[in-house]
């Protein structure tokens, strides 16, 4: 079964990946495809120079992240003029990776994708399993993670779709806002629910 994580920034994704991670399932990490097609010396990271000019490069040659997410997160025509060069590299790439997995002969595979629901990358995965917490969860630990101000964090969150859209599409919900002992206990029930709990 192919599984996708989804959810929202700060939701808690990465917490619930790791859970599955130790329970043994394989991951395709969207985030991490998207550094790896981007370092220096790809053709991505040659394309996205071209739009965005070389303030966006630190010295050593590779991206500045920071530099490209102030810039993408406060401007939304800039963001799609960066998803349109980098979602079908992401895109290639992860497809890559579950055919792989696929050929080794994995019962189930976890994609954890961010940005699942806004990509439309539904048809990717069979089930949909969405982390979600309180707006107000969210934007504490986003501030609290990433060192934000209260406008930065708005921006990253309003870049995507809204969590209470996620939680009506999903096919299973995790009610990230208590403890980690709690949201594991809810994923392994799912996990359970669909069959594919590794014993
Ligand atoms: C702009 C970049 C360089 C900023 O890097 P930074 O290290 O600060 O953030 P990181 O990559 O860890 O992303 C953190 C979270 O931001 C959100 N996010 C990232 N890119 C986007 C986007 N284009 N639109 C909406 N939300 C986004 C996701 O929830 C992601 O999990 C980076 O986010 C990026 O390359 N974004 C475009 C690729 C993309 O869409 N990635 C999301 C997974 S497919
Ligand atoms: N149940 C919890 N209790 C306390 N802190 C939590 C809990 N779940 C997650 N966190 C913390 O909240 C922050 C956001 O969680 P996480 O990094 O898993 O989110 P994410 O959805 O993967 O975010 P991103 O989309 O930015 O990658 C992290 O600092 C994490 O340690």
């Amino acid at each position: 079964m192919i599984i996708g994580l989804t959810g929202s920034i700060a939701s808690g994704k990465s917490t619930v990946s790791n859970m599955l991670k130790a329970l043994g399932y394989p991951i395709i990490d969207a985030d991490i495809v998207a550094r790896v097609v981007v370092e220096k010396g790809t053709e991505t990271l040659e394309m996205i120079t071209e739009v965005f000019g070389q303030e966006i490069i630190a010295e050593d040659g590779s991206l500045n992240r920071g530099k490209l997410g102030e810039i993408i997160f406060s401007n939304p025509s800039k963001r799609k003029q960066l998803n349109d060069i980098i979602h079908p590299a992401i895109r290639a790439e992860m497809l890559r990776q579950k055919e792989e997995l696929l050929m080794e002969g994995h019962p189930t595979i976890i994609m954890d994708i961010p940005l699942l629901f806004e990509s439309k990358l539904q048809s990717y995965v069979e089930k949909i399993l969405v982390v979600t917490v309180t707006e107000e969860m969210q934007l504490e630990r986003l501030m609290a993670r990433n060192n934000f101000t209260l406008e930065e964090a708005k921006a990253r969150i309003q870049s995507q779709l809204p969590l209470s859209i996620k939680e009506k599409e999903a096919d299973a919900v995790i009610y990230n806002n208590g403890t980690l002992d709690s949201t594991e206990q809810q994923l392994k029930k799912i996990l359970s629910d669909w069959n594919v709990l590794i014993a």
